[in-house]
């Protein structure tokens, strides 16, 4: 099995939409730090698992100086985000998503899917 990571960088506010008050609920803004694993039993025609530049274009290059709430059709938190990250990219099966130090969610695809 051949393994990658790709790790990237977004800029971006949102705001939460909770049943409770909130700071999170005002706009604001985040340095995400987005960590992409992917895996492949065999390599395509590139010698590639995935390319990372097509990592970046679907991830960073979609999010970055964005606002989450315009870009994604779910409420932004990092759980939902980990979860967004790991559909978008071919071959991932894991994504770690850290809105700050300290605050990292991670959702891993279940082996049947
Ligand atoms: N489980 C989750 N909890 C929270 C999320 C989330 O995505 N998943 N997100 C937020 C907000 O985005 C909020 O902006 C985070 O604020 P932050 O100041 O970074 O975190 P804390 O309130 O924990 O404060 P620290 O000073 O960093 O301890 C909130 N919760
Ligand atoms: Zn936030």
């Amino acid at each position: 099995m051949y393994y990658i990571e790709k790790r990237l960088e977004i800029s971006a506010s949102h705001q939460l939409r909770l049943n409770y008050e909130s700071k999170c609920s005002r706009l604001h803004g985040h340095n995400w730090i987005v960590t992409i694993f992917c895996r492949a039993k065999e390599l395509d025609e590139n010698g590639m698992v995935c390319d990372f530049t097509h990592i970046k274009a679907r991830i960073h290059d979609y999010l970055d100086h964005g606002n989450l709430n315009e870009l994604l059709p779910f409420n932004p938190t990092a759980e939902n985000m980990a979860r967004w990250c790991v559909e978008q990219v071919p071959n991932c099966y894991k994504a770690i998503v850290q809105e700050s130090e300290g605050n990292t969610a991670t959702y891993v695809r279940d082996e049947e899917d």
